[in-house]
């Protein structure tokens, strides 16, 4: 996708911090490193369709960042960047974060916590990656979702039975669109979420 040179200027500063912190604190898997752009900087910049300005974001589950940090730094120039919440419960992943935040000028907020003992986020979009099979991650999403919002989850090979099996206890519309950096992967973008009673 194109960005501004502002934004590849912030990218890239992102991408040189998470490979050098990645030496010390396990942020992206080691045999990924050589592959950060597309596997991870490129991967999260999918979700950007759903990044309206003044909206609040929550990312559940951000490790390194992928997919909150780059949607808070791809959106960092709107005129009402997003508000966005990064939900993590390792301490030395929140001071990463945190650290990427400040250098970087992001409207972000790190929140040191597991998901299902933070305080409803009240959130517009919730979105994560590789956090939890979808029916799992449907209840993390929901006690943070504000009515009428949406999520954007990346998912991996076998997604049509996770959808499959979370309609046991979620009623949702479900839209998929192929993933532009892995052939087995799509965005789903979850709308009108309910829990089956
Ligand atoms: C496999 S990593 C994925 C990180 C990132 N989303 C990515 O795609 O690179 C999962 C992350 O979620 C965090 N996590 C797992 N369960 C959590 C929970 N219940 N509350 C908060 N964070 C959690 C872990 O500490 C870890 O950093």
């Amino acid at each position: 996708m194109n960005v501004s040179r502002e934004t590849m200027d912030r990218l890239e500063a992102y991408r040189d911090l998470v490979l050098k912190w990645n030496k010390s604190i396990n942020l992206i898997g080691r045999g990924t490193e050589a592959d950060i752009w597309e596997r991870h900087i490129q991967d999260s910049l999918q979700l950007l369709d759903d990044a309206p300005s003044g909206e609040h974001w929550a990312d559940l589950g951000s490790g390194g960042g992928f997919p909150g940090l780059v949607v808070a730094i791809a959106t960092a120039d709107l005129p009402e960047a997003p508000r966005i919440t990064l939900v993590e419960s390792d301490a030395r992943k929140c001071v990463f974060l945190r650290e990427v935040a400040r250098q970087l000028d992001l409207n972000v907020i790190v929140q040191t916590s597991r998901i299902e003992t933070l305080a409803p986020q009240n959130a517009d979009i919730v979105s994560a990656r590789a956090l939890a099979g979808l029916d799992q991650l449907m209840g993390y999403a929901h006690r943070h979702l504000k009515p009428g919002g949406g999520c954007n989850f990346l998912k991996g090979a076998g997604w049509e039975q996770e959808v499959r099996d979370a309609r046991t206890h979620w009623a949702f519309d479900c839209q998929h669109v192929p993933s532009h950096t892995r052939s087995d992967a799509v965005i789903l973008k979850i709308r009108g979420l309910s829990r089956v009673e």
